[in-house]
């Protein structure tokens, strides 16, 4: 049985609370079925978190963008997975492409993010992908298999693992692979999971992610083992995002 598909809207370093109306509108929406049979989660900055949680009142998930890896201690400006799921966060972005570029965080950090997340009971939105030049090398599949050996936890079931595969390429360029493409990585990506998981892996969610739009949704969403979409931009207004969601319905 494919497994339960997940829009997830990454936010990004974007958000006031006057843009909570936006995640109001998302709930109403999935509220009255604009995502069908999709989960739909929302990672606003880490700023909104506890607000976002209580407008959201459980119609969608809230997740953070990112954790430390340990639990408390002097780590200034960081935050743990245990104080996202003190605030009611369910979900946790690691290892964003933004992040392995901006902070330098390795796939082995990555991992212990994510470690951090499932000790601290949220689930992991594990992200990789590959940039431009290693697409025109040939190396797309070489990167996706060393990210994925050297990002993802020990001990990951369908239920407490996500994986993104967002080509770098086309976050937030309006560009996005052909689906012959997103097909052969995303199978890709399934056939190491039930390597290393057995049969959980075929359990476990992977997105696609890279300028998502209601306009390609359709296609991008329909591929084999395509189990959803991580939106940054289209994540944003409500109603994109509930455009994108709708394939669900
Ligand atoms: O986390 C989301 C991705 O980076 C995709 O961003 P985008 O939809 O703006 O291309």
């Amino acid at each position: 049985m494919a497994p339960k598909p997940l829009v997830a809207g990454n936010w990004k370093m974007n958000g006031r609370r006057a843009e909570l109306a936006e995640l109001q509108a998302i709930c109403e929406g999935v509220s009255k079925g604009a995502a069908g049979s999709a989960e739909v989660v929302v990672c606003p900055p880490a700023t909104l978190i506890g607000e976002a949680v209580k407008a959201a009142a459980k119609t969608v998930g809230i997740g953070g963008q990112d954790c430390h890896a340990g639990k408390d201690g002097a780590h200034t400006g960081d935050i743990s997975a245990e104080m996202l799921a003190d605030l009611g966060a369910s979900y946790v972005i690691v290892g964003h492409s933004e992040r392995r570029a901006d902070h330098g965080e390795t796939s082995e950090a990555v991992r212990a993010k994510a470690e951090a997340a499932l000790r601290g009971g949220l689930k992991p939105i594990v992200c990789i992908g590959e940039t431009r030049e290693e697409r025109d090398a040939g190396r797309t599949l070489d990167v996706v298999e060393n990210q994925l050996a050297g990002s993802l936890p020990d001990g990951a079931t369908g239920g407490n693992l996500v994986i993104a595969y967002e080509p770098v390429w086309a976050i937030g360029t309006g560009l996005t692979p052909t689906v012959t493409d997103v097909a052969e990585v995303h199978a890709f990506i399934r056939e190491a999971l039930t390597a290393r998981f057995g049969a959980e892996g075929a359990k476990i969610r992977v997105l696609y992610g890279g300028s998502v739009k209601p306009a390609n949704a359709g296609e991008l969403l329909k591929v084999a083992n395509v189990d959803g979409a991580l939106v940054g931009g289209a994540s944003l207004k409500a109603s994109d995002f509930l455009g994108i969601a709708k394939v669900y319905a």
